[in-house]
């Protein structure tokens, strides 16, 4: 569905994502892993057409994506949450709604979600004024009113407890099922990422290291040293510790 072709992005002198080949298939939910600085939320900047790539190709459906605008990516499909929140915080929950709905796709797909997401009793509530991870799945249901092929999540389960991040990871395959759509997540939490995704690519520095199921990528040697690299100290989270 969507494929990547020797992809990269340069900022000046940085080689921010190098040469990246990977394809995701309808309906899978592909994890996106990698220490700080590994160039993964580049990558889907490059994706969903807020950066032009430097050399590469994207295409989704055997269509070239590769130089269009965030708009037009929208259009075809691509939809996307950011790190940083960007909801209209001054409107209610149901007018950041609205205006998504004005896309024109499944009305009923988006009362479905809010139901799933939780959202129904906040609905007359300003966005800016609801708990963090409320903000977060308000995100996420306004992303799918562009009836999206491909949803990429960039850290959905940041500043997220335990539950909550369970609760999002059983949402998730909601979404995936419901929407039918391709998910592709970035996060820190391993053991998130480890549970919902079926398979994960693996970023530093700006390269794919490792592809695999969670298994594989849990006892690969280069991702270990990735993450050891990038976190040091005896805490660091070893993926090896986080598969189920
Ligand atoms: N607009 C930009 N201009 C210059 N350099 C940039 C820009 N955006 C990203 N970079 C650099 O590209 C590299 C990859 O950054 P990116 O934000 O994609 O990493 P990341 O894996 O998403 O990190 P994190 O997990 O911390 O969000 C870093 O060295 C970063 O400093």
């Amino acid at each position: 569905m969507l494929e990547l072709r020797t992809l990269s992005k340069c900022f000046g002198g940085v080689q921010a994502v190098r040469d990246v080949s990977f394809a995701i298939e309808p309906g899978e939910i592909r994890g996106l892993i990698g220490p700080n600085g590994a160039g993964k939320s580049t990558l889907v900047n490059l994706i969903s057409g807020l950066l032009r790539p430097t050399g590469g190709e994207i295409v989704l459906d055997g269509r070239s994506m590769t130089g269009l605008r965030a708009d037009q990516c929208a259009r075809n499909g691509i939809a996307r949450t950011f790190q940083n929140l960007r909801l209209f915080s001054s409107l209610t929950v149901e007018q950041n709604i609205d205006v998504a709905r004005q896309a024109g796709h499944d009305p009923a797909l988006i009362d479905a979600a809010l139901v799933e997401f939780g959202l129904t009793r906040h609905l007359a509530r300003p966005a800016g004024a609801l708990a963090y991870g409320d903000q977060r799945r308000l995100e996420i249901v306004r992303a799918l009113a562009l009836a999206p092929k491909l949803l990429m999540l960039d850290e959905p389960a940041a500043g997220m407890n335990e539950e909550e991040t369970a609760a999002l990871g059983q949402s998730l395959e909601w979404v995936r099922d419901a929407a039918d759509c391709a998910l592709l997540v970035i996060d820190h939490d391993l053991k998130f990422i480890m549970t919902l995704c079926h398979r994960i690519a693996v970023m530093d520095m700006g390269a794919v290291i490792a592809s695999g199921d969670p298994a594989e990528i849990a006892r690969n040697p280069e991702v270990i040293r990735a993450y050891l690299g990038d976190a040091g100290g005896d805490d660091a989270p070893q993926p090896t510790e986080l598969v189920h």
